[in-house]
């Protein structure tokens, strides 16, 4: 396992909506070697509740023996601003009132996550990144890292997210959060506040991040005899009580907000103008049974992204395939990069006549 290290910014950092920090610290995971060329770079953004760990939540595209080999590659990831997995979020101490800031954390968007990632990026001397890849909220935010510095990323894998966010996620996501200010605790400033209303937050989510098939196959009851206490009922309140063991509501806020805001054509003339300038080669992926960024999204990205490339998942898992379907998302990155080779081949032909 990798072990996250720390990177401190030490200057104020102001937000998109004019707020500021008064600096910040993010943890990051790296794992393989940088080789001498710096040209085997891959930058993950990860979704909602993961961590920069991202050998633990995409253990099977990363690892010996994996696609991304750390022996062959060099990947780094970034818990978001705002996270509570080592990163400057709502439980750290605000060093100008020496408190936790909790309620006070002020809001940001998917473009001051990504500004924050750059100054980590710089720090680091990573001029070329061979590939940035994430998804979901993570997805989101590597389009938005691609948009602002057009020169750094070399390969974009888009999964399973979209250029704005549609009306359909931000009513979940305003839904969820409604469950959380329902929570009598949420007025409080406390570490635990609104953990309550976060458990019923991620239920309410899991029906976005699965699909009827998955509920049927996983928690179909055997017998025909129960009328209550039915598997799938226990199924949602697990889910909640294992979120609340590992993450917080003011993050979970936040980044739903974050998520809310996303929309590449914000002061850029509008989306579909904004994609244009999109310049790294662009592998767009979704998965067919996804309820929370269904696939009309996606392709409304290989339409105006030019030259991009497009990958179905075929799954019944929902939104959340683009974490499990790893088969599938290894062949797509896989075509992806063998379409470099054939480009290399053409070039060396058309050079020869
Ligand atoms: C340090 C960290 O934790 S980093 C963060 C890790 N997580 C992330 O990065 C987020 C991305 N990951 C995810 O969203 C999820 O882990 C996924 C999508 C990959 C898989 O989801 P899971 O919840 O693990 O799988 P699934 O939906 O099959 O649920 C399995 C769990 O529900 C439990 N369960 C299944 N059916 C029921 C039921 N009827 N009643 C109660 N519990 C049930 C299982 O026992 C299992 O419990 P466990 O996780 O304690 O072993
Ligand atoms: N299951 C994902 C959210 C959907 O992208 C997570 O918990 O981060």
């Amino acid at each position: 396992m990798p072990t996250p290290q720390l990177f401190h910014h030490q200057q104020e950092f102001q937000l998109e909506s004019g707020a500021t920090l008064p600096g910040f610290q993010l943890a990051y995971t790296t794992y393989g070697t940088l080789n001498p060329q710096r040209s085997n770079v891959v930058w993950v953004c990860h979704a909602l509740t993961g961590s920069s760990d991202f050998t633990d939540w995409w253990c099977d595209l990363f690892g010996e023996d994996k696609f991304y080999d750390p022996r062959e590659w060099f990947v780094i990831c970034a818990n978001t601003l705002g996270g509570c997995y080592g990163s400057t979020g709502p439980l750290s101490i605000n060093p100008k009132t020496l408190q936790p800031y909790f309620h006070t954390f002020p809001q940001f968007t998917n473009r001051d996550v990504v500004r924050a990632f750059d100054l980590l990026r710089q720090e680091l001397e990573l001029e070329r990144i061979h590939t940035l890849i994430g998804g979901s909220l993570g997805g989101q935010q590597a389009l938005e890292w691609a948009l602002v510095q057009p020169d750094v990323f070399e390969r974009l894998v888009h999964v399973a997210s979209n250029a704005r966010h549609s009306p359909w996620g931000i009513a979940f996501n305003e839904t969820q959060r409604m469950a959380i200010r329902q929570d009598p605790s949420w007025e409080s400033s406390t570490a635990n506040a609104g953990k309550e209303g976060m458990k019923t937050a991620r239920a309410i989510a899991m029906l976005s991040y699965r699909h009827y098939k998955t509920y049927n196959e996983s928690q179909q009851e055997p017998g025909h005899s129960i009328t209550e206490d039915f598997r799938a009922a226990s199924y949602q309140v697990y889910q909640g009580e294992k979120l609340a063991q590992r993450f917080n509501a003011y993050t979970y806020w936040l980044l739903s907000k974050a998520m809310d805001s996303h929309n590449v054509g914000r002061d850029r003339g509008g989306v579909e103008k904004a994609l244009t300038q999109l310049k790294p080669r662009t592998l767009i992926v979704g998965v067919n049974s996804d309820l929370l960024f269904p696939v009309e999204e996606q392709y409304f990205l290989h339409e105006h992204v030019e030259s991009s490339s497009f990958y179905l998942i075929n799954s019944s898992y929902g939104h959340d395939g683009f974490l499990v379907e790893f088969e599938q998302l290894t062949e797509a990155i896989k075509d992806f990069y063998q379409q470099d080779k054939l480009k290399a081949a053409l070039n060396y032909e058309e050079q020869q006549w």
